[in-house]
């Protein structure tokens, strides 16, 4: 199972096959792709998945279509299951066969950065699917309050075209707004508070790599001489439990007629962690700064694809303009309006199609054995996953699937009227796996789709944006013929801005 781990190195080679060597002869019937999957050797295939894993991913997808395959982590196999009767299977199954923990334990080594007691926890995620989405249209109100200071503080006022570092920026914005909806102000507006969720989330995404990549009996070790992660987590609860104290002591005093209760995630943790009365609030604090690890990472890498892609085919602005300026006017920013911007919903859909962020979802570990519905037999203990770019990219799932075609999703409401919740970015199917699916598809995706869409409605109404033209901006990657010679998003990493002189004082 550990094939980088000396120990199971060793068994195999002297032939002593055990529970943890055992399960490198128990894959041998799903085939490698990326490279050899002889001892050692796979170190190869490890190498190359490492250099171009949606290369890999595409060309395993391609050959093994309707089965499964496996690719070379640098310390394990992932068995990745391809095609929709797979993905229906997997997710189907239930979590005693295929455990999501186990899965994301193994995915962000949670339980050796975090800590055992943090690991096992999951009431955070019924809080977010439940309530926190029940309550998105008063929490939006708070997130729409937000969106002047977060954007007009990271993209410059400037009449003149400038250059953005967009992604520096949007990791920046998407903080703020998030903090907004999770602790309320004055968190939301506290740097030194943003800065230290955002250093944690990027490290903790590098420390989860670093760890995975070392020998399982090193691991422990690692974790202390190296990662600071626990000490940020600790630190950031600092900020919280403070107003966690405030609201505590108002909540004892008003009871339920305390009439300016907050608005937001944080309100909602507590009132959980009160029903189960043996939660502390300092699970509470580390729970909330913990859900920006959930959040930060997909949201800013969205929106910054988002922002680069308008940037790239800035055609298709005038009338995303157009249908947030009718929405914004007739309803205000408020939920509905958000509701309403079905062109924005398909731009933003279309842009996480052709550049997904996360490349695996429904990521588990086997707990016993299992045959799949395709008769691929997986060993208890195996790691496995769906990839999701290549369905996103299917000829067989979308017409013209390499082409950027930003209202494909909302062509239908807007030929026939009828507004159709497969088409929303919010969806989940076997074909569209940008959030998951199932049972376990990402809580956080309905506030996901609103605070992208107010963000972009927002910059779009306000800012005119183009590709950046100066010299250092043209080494990006060529253009490729599959979106019409024009490659969409990541190229340089800057796009160009400038502010719109606006006549209508509602629209910022
Ligand atoms: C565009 C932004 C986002 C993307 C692309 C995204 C994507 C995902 C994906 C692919 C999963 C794994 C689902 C699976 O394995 O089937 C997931 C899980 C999760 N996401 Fe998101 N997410 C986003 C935003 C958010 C936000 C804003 C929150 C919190 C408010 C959030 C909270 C979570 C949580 C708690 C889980 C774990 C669910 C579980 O363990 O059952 N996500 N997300």
């Amino acid at each position: 199972k550990w094939y980088f781990d000396p120990v199971c190195v060793a068994l195999v080679f002297s032939g002593k096959a055990n529970a943890r060597s055992s399960i490198l002869v128990q894959l041998r019937h799903i085939p490698a792709v990326g490279g050899p999957s002889i001892p050692l050797l796979f170190y190869l295939a490890a190498a190359k998945f490492a250099r171009c894993p949606d290369g890999v991913l595409q060309e395993g997808y391609e050959k093994h279509h309707g089965s499964a395959f496996k690719v070379a982590l640098p310390n394990r196999w992932l068995v990745v299951i391809a095609g929709l009767e797979g993905v229906e299977d997997i997710r189907r199954r239930p979590d005693s066969g295929l455990s999501i923990s186990a899965g994301s334990n193994e995915q962000f080594q949670r339980e050796l950065i975090l800590g055992s007691d943090l690991h096992g926890i999951r009431w955070h995620v019924d809080v977010i699917k439940t309530t926190f989405t029940q309550d998105l249209p008063t929490i939006l109100l708070e997130l729409l309050d937000e969106l002047p200071s977060a954007v007009q503080g990271n993209i410059p006022c400037a009449h003149e075209w400038t250059t953005l570092n967009v992604r520096s920026a949007v990791i920046n914005m998407v903080a703020q707004v998030s903090n907004r909806a999770f602790g309320g102000l004055p968190l939301s507006r506290s740097r030194a508070y943003l800065d230290l969720a955002i250093r944690f989330t990027v490290s903790r995404m590098k420390n989860a790599n670093v760890v995975k990549i070392m020998p399982r009996v090193l691991r422990p070790i690692a974790v202390r001489l190296l990662i600071k992660t626990r000490s940020a987590l600790l630190e950031g609860t600092t900020y919280i439990e403070p107003i966690i104290r405030t609201r505590r002591a108002k909540m004892k005093r008003f009871g339920n007629d305390w009439r300016d209760r907050p608005n937001d995630l944080l309100q909602l943790y507590m009132e959980e962690a009160t029903e189960r009365r043996n939660t502390s609030d300092q699970t509470v604090a580390e729970r909330l700064f913990l859900t920006n690890f959930a959040s930060i990472h997909t949201s800013s890498m969205s929106l910054t694809n988002a922002l680069q892609d308008l940037a790239v085919f800035p055609e298709h602005i005038a009338a995303l303009r157009a249908e947030v300026e009718e929405v914004v006017t007739s309803e205000g920013w408020t939920k509905a309006a958000v509701d309403n911007m079905w062109k924005v919903d398909s731009f933003l859909r279309e842009s996480q199609r052709l550049h997904t962020v996360a490349r695996f979802a429904l990521t588990r570990i086997a707990l016993k054995d299992l045959t799949l519905i395709d008769g691929t037999f997986i060993p208890k203990g195996t790691f496995i996953a769906i990839a999701t770019s290549p369905p996103h990219r299917d000829h067989r799932h979308y017409q013209s699937a390499d082409v950027f075609n930003p209202f494909r999703f909302s062509r239908t409401r807007e030929e026939t009227g009828v507004v159709s919740a497969a088409q929303a970015f919010t969806h989940t199917s076997a074909k569209w796996l940008a959030f998951g699916h199932g049972k376990h598809a990402c809580p956080g995706r309905f506030f996901a789709a609103d605070e992208l869409k107010a963000l972009v409605a927002y910059i779009i109404v306000n800012y005119d944006i183009k590709a950046d033209d100066s010299d250092d901006a043209s080494s990006g990657p060529a253009t490729s013929p599959a979106s019409g010679g024009k490659d969409t998003a990541n190229t340089s990493g800057k796009i160009m801005v400038r502010k719109r002189k606006s006549d209508s004082a509602a629209l910022n």
